[in-house]
């Protein structure tokens, strides 16, 4: 958890494997932001507790409050912090270099992860077969994966579009992750993504944020 702080304590309500949480980790870390940690143990079905659907009647992590304010889905939370506490933009000026990072972003959020999130996943097991759900998640994450290569390429510098860490890395990095720890990718179809995946674990705040790294893992 960084260790600088703005205002008032946030809480996180997330799950160490979950990918949507682990962007807001990073979003957090990156501006410094001190927050409590609540783990919701999705494989125990904490989602879908009367007390959590409350908060996020969508049944899902992250889930952002600040004091009175509480927040569902990553990229309303990530762009709330982004308006909140501006300093460590993670958004360029350049319009064009944004709607890049926009678009990132809403390719893995929109077209790769909820396409093999944990319901879904769970019901192509239960309907089609235990043995689907990993090539299906793999078919997903490859197809997003081709498009990214694709998009990034005349933009990435250092990092996803350009020499400064971004919105884009914010999603790339869990979307990363999750692929090599869980999805077995092979990365060497996708170059830009695979140096971008170790260029990520060397950066603190992304580090901090990896889902080896919450209270709540397990090894
Ligand atoms: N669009 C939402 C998606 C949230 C989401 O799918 N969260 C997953 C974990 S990454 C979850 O809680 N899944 C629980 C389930 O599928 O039951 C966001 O970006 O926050």
């Amino acid at each position: 958890m960084a260790s600088a702080s703005v205002g008032k304590e946030l809480t996180l309500y997330s799950y160490w494997r979950s990918s949507c949480s682990h962007r807001v980790r990073i979003a957090l870390n990156l501006k410094g932001l001190k927050y409590e940690y609540k783990p919701v143990n999705l494989l125990k079905g904490e989602q879908s507790r009367p007390e959590f659907l409350q908060l996020n009647p969508v049944g899902c992590v992250p889930v952002l409050v600040d004091d009175h304010v509480v927040l569902y889905d990553s990229f309303a939370i990530i762009m709330y912090l982004e308006d909140k506490y501006p300093h460590n933009p993670l958004l360029p000026h350049d319009i064009y270099k944004r709607a890049i990072n926009f678009q990132a972003a809403s390719v893995v959020s929109s077209t790769i992860q909820p396409l093999h999130n944990l319901s879904l996943l769970n019901y192509i097991g239960e309907k089609v077969g235990p043995d689907e759900k990993l090539p299906w998640a793999q078919s997903i994450i490859r197809r997003g994966f081709k498009a990214l290569e694709k998009l990034l390429k005349d933009h990435t510098g250092r990092y996803a579009t350009g020499d400064e860490v971004f919105l884009a890395d914010i999603f790339l990095a869990p979307q990363l992750h999750a692929a090599f720890k869980r999805f077995n990718i092979h990365m060497n179809e996708f170059p830009i993504l695979a140096r971008l995946h170790e260029t990520y674990n060397e950066i603190p705040a992304f580090q901090e944020a990896l889902p080896e790294n919450q209270p709540d893992a397990v090894h």
